[in-house]
């Protein structure tokens, strides 16, 4: 039998701290109902993504929207906004898409890591250590929930959340 999987008050305190608990939500397009899901990146910290054998999933990359392989088992990782922003870019998050296939429809599982879905009263801005004078802060402090709020009041394709704390 499958061990039981650790629970988020049960990750170690700096994980959590810093990338928060996950959350699992299934994501299934048909391509008889959508074209797709639009271009965006997470508003997260890291983004662990399960797909299944349809494909559909693009990454925009030097200008160009390339087709992410699904491999069987294949775990894809994406960096989201969050990790950009207290990285101060060292860490870029990824900007993508998917689009429904007419072979049939699709179902991918994405695991969110972000500290949003607890009471926190953080404020997220770059990692101390990192800043340097040719590697000064870019963005604004943030509460996460402010982000995700403005995040979802931008709508996907619209404005980034990330783009409106930038500094210059
Ligand atoms: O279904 C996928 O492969 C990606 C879904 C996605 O980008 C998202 O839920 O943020
Ligand atoms: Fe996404």
């Amino acid at each position: 039998m499958a061990p039981n999987p650790p629970q988020p008050e049960e990750y170690p305190e700096s994980l959590r701290a810093y990338l928060g608990v996950s959350l699992l939500s299934a994501v299934s397009l048909d391509p008889d109902r959508t074209i797709g899901h639009a271009k965006h990146t997470d508003p997260d910290f890291l983004t662990v993504l399960l797909q299944d054998h349809i494909g559909g999933l693009q990454v925009l990359h030097q200008g160009h929207w390339v087709d992410v392989t699904p491999l069987r088992g294949a775990l894809v990782v994406n960096i989201g906004d969050l990790l950009q922003l207290i990285s101060i870019d060292k860490l870029k998050s990824v900007e993508h898409k998917v689009l429904a296939k007419s072979t049939g429809p699709r179902i991918s599982v994405a695991c969110f890591f972000s500290t949003h879905f607890q009471e926190s009263d953080k404020l997220y801005g770059p990692i101390k250590e990192l800043l340097t004078d040719d590697s000064p802060a870019l963005y604004k402090e943030t509460f996460i929930k402010d982000f995700v709020n403005c995040f979802y009041s931008s709508g996907l394709g619209g404005i980034s959340a990330l783009s409106q704390l930038r500094l210059c």
